[in-house]
C-alpha cells in the first residue's frame, strides 16, 4: 500500500465535500493521510446533452480511474449511483459508506410541494427516472432538462426558469443547503436510483493491503442493499439511461426491494413496479433478491421497455 495516498476526485463542491470526508475518515479511523487530485471528468464538461446520449454516467468515474491505473492516485470517491453497474477489469468497489438520506428533493422558491404546484407548472430535471415517476404523479406537468452540478441547478430554479426541480437529498444535507429542501418524497412516491446516498470507494484490484484497510470504512447494510439496487440494474442491461429506479430498505434482517421501471417515452406506457423482500446475509443472496426483482419487471413486460 503506497501512503501516503492520493485520493482521486472530480471538483465540484459535491464530489470536494464527498473526497474530504472519506480523507477524515481515513485518517481518525485508520491513522492515514491522504491527499486530494482534483480532477475535471468529461461529465463536468457536457453540459448541454444529455449525458445518456453521449457515454451515460462512466464520464464522471473514467477519468479519475486513469489516474488509479497510472498510479497517480490510489483511491476514487464516487457517488455510488453514478458509478457503472460493471468496473472495468482491474478495479473493485474496496467499501460503500453508510448511506446518507436516499430520498428525492423537492426544491422550490414559491411551492411547499408537488401538490401545490399548479396545473402545467415547469419542473426541472434531466433524470428519466425521476421524469417518468413526476409524470406518473402529474402527467400536466411539463418537465424541462436541468443538467449541471448541485449550485448551477439551483441558480437556474433562482433564475427563474423553473417552477420547481427535484434534487436528492443527500447532496443538499451533504453541502449545507438542506434549508433549500421544500418536501422529500416519501420512496413509494418517488422511488431513489440506486445506490443514491451512498458513497463508493474505487481501487485498483492489485492493492489488497489498501483494500483491507478500507473494508474498515464500510457499512455493511448499506453495502448490501445497494448490491441489491445495483443488482436489479444489471439484470436489465446495466445501462444507465434507463429510467429505472431501484431502492433497498432493512426491516430487522430482512432486505425489502423496491424497483420500478418507466418508460423512455413516459407518456405511452405505465411505470412498472416490484417489491421483493428476503432475509439476506452475504452479497450473493443480496443480488440473487435484485436479479428477483428484475425477474418481476420483466413477467410485468419490461420486455418492451428496454433498447434493443
Ligand atoms: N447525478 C448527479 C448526482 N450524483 C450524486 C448526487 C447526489 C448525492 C447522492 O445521491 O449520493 C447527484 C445530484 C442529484 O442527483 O441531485
Amino acid at each position: 500500500m503506497t501512503t501516503p495516498i492520493t485520493i482521486a476526485t472530480r471538483e465540484s463542491r459535491l464530489a470536494l465535500w464527498q473526497a474530504e470526508h472519506v480523507q477524515a475518515r481515513l485518517a481518525n479511523e485508520l491513522g492515514l493521510t491522504a491527499t486530494l487530485l482534483g480532477m475535471t471528468t468529461r461529465g463536468d464538461q457536457i453540459l448541454d446533452r444529455t449525458l445518456s446520449k453521449v457515454g451515460g454516467k462512466g464520464l464522471f468515474v473514467k477519468e479519475l480511474e486513469t489516474a488509479l491505473a497510472e498510479g497517480r492516485a490510489q483511491l476514487a470517491v464516487h457517488s455510488l449511483k453514478d458509478v457503472p453497474m460493471e468496473l472495468p477489469d482491474g478495479f473493485t468497489l474496496a467499501a460503500v459508506l453508510e448511506r446518507e438520506d436516499p430520498r428525492d428533493a423537492f426544491v422550490s422558491n414559491d411551492f411547499a410541494s408537488l401538490a401545490e404546484l399548479p396545473q402545467g407548472a415547469v419542473v426541472g430535471s434531466s433524470s428519466l427516472r425521476r421524469v417518468t415517476q413526476l409524470l406518473s404523479l402529474r402527467p400536466d406537468l411539463r418537465v424541462e432538462p436541468l443538467r449541471g452540478n448541485l449550485d448551477t441547478r439551483l441558480r437556474k430554479l433562482d433564475e427563474g426558469g423553473y417552477h420547481a426541480i427535484v434534487l436528492a437529498a443527500a447532496g443538499l444535507k451533504r453541502l449545507g443547503l438542506a434549508h433549500r429542501v421544500r418536501a422529500l418524497f416519501e420512496v413509494d412516491q418517488m422511488l431513489p436510483c440506486a445506490g443514491q446516498g451512498a458513497l463508493g470507494l474505487e481501487i485498483r484490484a492489485d492493492d489488497p493491503a489498501l483494500a483491507d484497510a478500507l473494508a474498515k470504512l464500510a457499512h455493511t447494510p448499506t453495502q448490501l442493499a445497494c448490491e441489491a439496487e445495483r443488482a436489479v440494474s444489471r439484470a436489465l442491461g446495466g445501462s444507465c439511461s434507463l429510467p429505472l429506479a431501484a431502492h433497498a430498505r432493512w426491516q430487522g434482517g430482512t432486505l425489502c426491494l423496491d424497483a420500478a421501471l418507466g418508460h423512455a417515452e413516459a407518456h405511452t406506457s405505465p411505470l412498472l413496479r416490484s417489491s421483493v423482500a428476503a432475509d439476506v446475509g452475504d452479497v450473493a443472496a443480496a443480488r440473487v433478491l435484485g436479479r428477483q426483482a428484475a425477474e418481476r419487471l420483466r413477467e410485468l413486460g419490461a420486455g418492451s421497455y428496454l433498447p434493443g
